[in-house]
């Protein structure tokens, strides 16, 4: 764990994104169960699953203590539990009916009751694990201490379900929160605030698409200044030994590798924490740019 931190990892396509991906869970995951008896771990929607599924693959489909998970939704979308936009089944489909997760410890949302009873309960049940400390707690809150939340990010920055400009951005009591507003569709959902995002032990971030190129520009570009935009609201306070990982990884797609150029698609992976690991992921830029590749971002 405490070797991630800091590591600028390059990739040479997204088979080796969704395998170093797979092999850091695998290894949080072992961690969390030696520590604690138990691995929480929280989800979002979007792209991020099916990057996950090489977990349902052998050698993670065995080595995993899959009975020891305990999955959480760090956003969902308030629709019926067999509907497409809703995360719980893209997860359901792509990963967890394909792996031995108990079904009794996969929490998802209660999808008869309206955005804002959704989101109570959400809480209602998640302060009854961290009591009995399924979901460990935090050392300086009362916030639960997820061992790893895995986000996604929007083409506009947002995390979970935490958009740009957005009141939720800013709320220190409630864990879980509603969101009616929501740009992305569907508009209704529910989130875990930052709080309870930067309680984890660990995040990872996992960002894949050419979309997110210029947001992630924005990101690097006001790194010095407090961060806006909720990707760089992600700082986790607490954690142990290296916990404090953020894991990312950036497809950069069209803006590194012209259409003529038969190289795959590259793909970073950075802890953005610290602003000498973005020289590091500039160097890595100025390499693949040696070996070919057009960057046409404009780094600070
Ligand atoms: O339910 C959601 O909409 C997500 O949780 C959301 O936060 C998602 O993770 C990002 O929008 C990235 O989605 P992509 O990876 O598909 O771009």
């Amino acid at each position: 764990m405490a070797s991630k931190r800091g590591d600028v990892r390059v990739f040479e396509g997204l088979q080796e994104l969704a395998t170093s991906l797979a092999d850091y869970i695998a290894e949080v995951s072992d961690v969390a169960v030696k520590e604690r008896g138990a691995f929480s771990v929280a989800l979002s929607g979007g792209s991020l699953i099916s990057t996950m599924s090489k977990l349902c693959e052998p050698p993670y489909l065995k080595t995993i203590d899959w009975s020891k998970w305990h999955v959480f939704w760090a956003d969902e979308r308030v629709v019926p539990r067999n509907h497409q936009d809703s995360n719980y089944k893209l997860a359901k489909d792509g990963l967890l009916s394909k792996v031995p997760i108990i079904p009794g410890q996969v929490y998802s949302i209660n999808d008869a009751m309206s955005a804002d009873g959704a989101a109570e309960d959400y809480e209602f049940g998640l302060r009854q694990l961290v009591k009995t400390r399924i979901v460990d707690v935090s050392t300086s809150s009362d916030c639960p201490r997820f061992d790893l939340i895995l986000l996604g990010m929007g083409p506009d920055g947002h995390v979970a379900s935490l958009f740009p400009s957005h009141p939720l951005t800013h709320e220190k009591e409630k864990w879980i929160a509603s969101i009616k507003d929501s740009p992305k569709p569907p508009p209704e959902r529910i989130t875990f605030t930052f709080p309870v995002l930067n309680s984890a032990a660990n995040i990872a971030m996992v960002l894949t698409g050419a979309n997110k190129a210029d947001v992630l520009e924005k990101a690097f570009g006001d790194l010095q200044a407090p961060g806006v935009l909720p990707v760089q609201m992600v700082f986790p306070t607490e954690g142990s030994l290296g916990s404090f990982d953020t894991y990312a990884s950036i497809s950069l797609a069209n803006k590194l590798v012209p259409a003529t150029n038969t190289r795959r698609i590259p793909q970073v992976a950075f802890n953005y924490k610290t602003p000498a690991l973005v020289d590091s992921f500039k160097n890595s830029l100025r390499e693949l740019q040696v070996e070919g590749c057009v960057v046409d971002v404009a780094w600070p």
